[in-house]
């Protein structure tokens, strides 16, 4: 449904187009939020903020990005911080929000006059007993690029956020109440079952997604609230009706703060106070409209004065830009710092400061929390499945490219090498072991269709950490549990298409775990490779030149023996080796190991003769948690989002 649509059923979240643009929307507000949102915001505060990284370009040097930022921001109030492009407004929003991963930070930021842990910043606290709807989160951060689960629906995905963001003392009718406002609230009634999509399927509006994100990060009630980029990519009437709806949040206590590029009028006019960077220094920052207006063209009288009807941010911003242009951004910085607006806002900043260190309970107890997520992992694991799992399960998406190979290539199989198994001669062995080894390696090759379950997926999953939805190992455990599920399910379908065709001979229970164990470990290596791998590409050519690598050293390409000894290690880390070697032994096991070349038996001739299958097996299933362990490890370790 777009805009329009929400617009006849009367959701306009009180944005009026023909108020015209400059009008301040908080008179015209119909929809007033319930105690549901009503959350006391906190002061944030900004002291001496220096922040430096490593540059780039040269990495001998270090580079500040954020030189003495200085300010607050106040609950009740829309703070906008602004500047041209570079100017460092991503970078201060990362800083406040706790996401920065790089570089070092001087100076204080304090929430309610507290530095924040990271968990008491990102992190739900867990207050029991829970009120019907108390301030669980301190502080949520919307992206500026929608991070949101393709196959949900917009009602499933915010209820999927109350799920794992709200204590689970919570009843389900509390948060299912939640929710539904946060529908209304949002305006999203009119596409509350229309499937989210992705870039592929297209699904809700941008405009829609935008304030989903909202509604992702109002899930818990935060006390602040900081967007990035909210408006980005909307037209101007739905970032007048996003921001309107923000405004209304701000206006019921909450404290907002947001990076804003170009707003429209409108949007810019809903702003209380205002922060301009330019080059990662403060060139202004104080109330919005006229004050701010007035000191730039007192401070800047050189540049052309803003025309009647002229959009007051791109006048802002573009002196500013052209400041920056004639290499006069640090007299601006100068000029500020040495204003009296400058000297005011310290004051105020030292007062805030002083007032804060007193705080209330609720407060004190939001900010202690140590804890990563606010579900214990059993819960977490449940809602993965109930939501992620079952729609999986049911997108032909996702069940195609799991299934289709194992199928074409059983067919492939069974029609090929139709009872061979029967045939014992020697000149018949080498097909059978041939079918053997291919039974192995097609799992192993086959693992790259799991690849992007992970590599795609990435800037959700970094989202859904941050947000403190769930642990790495609880994501983990759900998606191997997830593909594992089908795994069995196809192994055992196609290991009895394969074994009996092809009239195979020993256990067929050894056959078909093999066979699942080598498919569950290809899973599980698929997810290493992929967290490890900074995106597809690599991903791609790291899986099969692996997989490659141990076709060589499985004993069937070149027996074991004759391996030369710099490289039988190898061989003894080739998962591929274990699965293959136990197969044969089962397959030419007792009176089964006939002769074969040069006189000996076939076992003899692989060097396969001692050993024993289901050792093997257990050998095998022990890659499957090595390879786990690297998973969890490099999904927990390797950052391949650095902000
Ligand atoms: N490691 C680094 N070395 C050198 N420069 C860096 C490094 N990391 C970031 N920068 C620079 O820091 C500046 C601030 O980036 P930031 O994303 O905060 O800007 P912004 O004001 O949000 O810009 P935009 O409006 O385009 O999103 C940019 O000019 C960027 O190129």
């Amino acid at each position: 449904m777009d805009a329009d649509a929400d617009v006849e059923k009367g959701h306009t979240n009180g944005y009026n187009p023909s108020e015209g643009g400059h009008s301040r929307p908080g008179k015209s507000m119909s929809k007033a939020l319930s105690k549901a949102f009503l959350s006391a915001g906190m002061v944030v505060s900004v002291k001496n903020v220096t922040y430096t990284v490593i540059n780039s370009q040269n990495k001998k040097e270090s580079i500040s990005l954020l030189k003495d930022v200085g300010g607050y921001i106040l609950p009740g109030e829309m703070t906008a911080l602004m500047g041209p492009s570079g100017s460092g407004k991503t970078t201060l929003l990362d800083l406040l929000a706790g996401r920065k991963t790089v570089g070092h930070m001087d100076g204080q930021i304090a929430f309610a006059g507290n530095k924040p842990t990271p968990q008491a910043c990102l992190y739900a606290p867990h207050l029991s007993p829970a009120p019907e709807f108390c301030p669980y989160a301190t502080a949520c951060y919307v992206e500026q690029f929608d991070t949101l689960l393709g196959t949900l629906t917009v009602e499933e995905m915010l209820m999927y956020t109350a799920e794992l963001k709200r204590p689970i003392s919570q009843s389900h009718d509390v948060k299912k109440a939640a929710v539904e406002e946060l529908i209304d609230v949002l305006a999203l009634e009119g596409c509350r079952n229309v499937l989210i999509g992705s870039a592929l399927s297209k699904g809700i509006s941008g405009g829609q997604a935008k304030r989903v994100n909202i509604g992702i990060a109002l899930v818990t009630n935060p006390r602040v609230l900081f967007l990035d980029e909210p408006t980005s990519g909307l037209d101007s009437y739905t970032s007048n009706e996003v921001m309107t709806v923000v405004k209304q949040l701000a206006s019921h206590g909450i404290t907002v703060c947001a990076t804003i590029h170009s707003p429209t009028p409108y949007c810019f006019n809903l702003f209380d106070r205002l922060m301009l960077l330019l080059r990662g220094s403060v060139v202004y920052f104080g109330p919005n409209g006229k004050l701010a207006i007035e000191y730039f063209h007192t401070r800047c009288p050189s540049i052309a004065g803003i025309k009647e009807g002229e959009n007051e941010a791109e006048w802002i911003v573009d002196l500013t830009t052209q400041a920056d242009r004639q290499g006069r951004s640090v007299d601006f910085a100068a000029a500020f710092a040495g204003s009296e607006l400058k000297a005011a806002a310290d004051k105020e900043l030292e007062q805030l400061l002083v007032e804060a260190e007193e705080m209330d309970e609720a407060t004190e107890k939001d900010m202690a929390v140590k804890r990563e997520t606010v579900t214990p992992f059993w819960w977490a694991l449940k809602t993965l499945f109930k939501y992620r799992t079952a729609k999986n399960y049911r997108s032909p998406d996702y069940l195609g490219p799991r299934v289709a190979d194992k199928l074409i290539f059983s067919l492939i199989i069974f029609t090929l090498y139709w009872k061979v198994g029967k045939n014992m001669n020697p000149d018949n062995i080498t097909n059978i072991a041939a079918v053997l080894f291919m039974w192995v390696c097609l799992p192993a090759f086959g693992a790259a269709s799991y690849v992007p379950a992970i590599v795609l997926e990435r800037p959700l999953f970094v989202r859904e950490r941050n947000d403190g939805l769930y642990r790495v190992i609880t994501y983990l455990v759900a998606k191997i549990l997830e593909e594992l599920g089908i795994a069995l399910i196809n192994s055992i379908v196609f290991a009895n298409l394969v074994f009996w065709t092809v009239a195979l001979k020993g256990s067929f229970a050894i056959f078909w775990l093999i066979y699942f164990v080598t498919l569950s470990t290809g899973i599980v290596l698929a997810y290493t490779v992929a967290a490890l791998s900074p995106n597809m590409d690599v991903a791609n050519a790291a899986l099969p030149t692996y997989v490659v690598s141990l076709l060589f050293f499985s004993g069937f390409l070149v027996r074991f023996d004759a391996i030369p000894n710099y490289w039988k290690w190898y061989s003894y880390i080739d998962f591929l080796k274990y699965a293959w070697g136990a197969l044969m032994k089962n397959q030419f096991n007792g009176d089964r190991n006939v002769q074969f070349v040069e006189g000996t038996t076939v076992l003899d001739y692989y060097g396969l003769a001692g050993i024993n299958p289901w050792v093997w097996l257990v050998i095998e299933a022990c890659f499957f948690i090595t390879f786990f362990g690297f998973a969890f490890l490099a999904l927990s370790y390797v950052r391949h989002v650095k902000r």
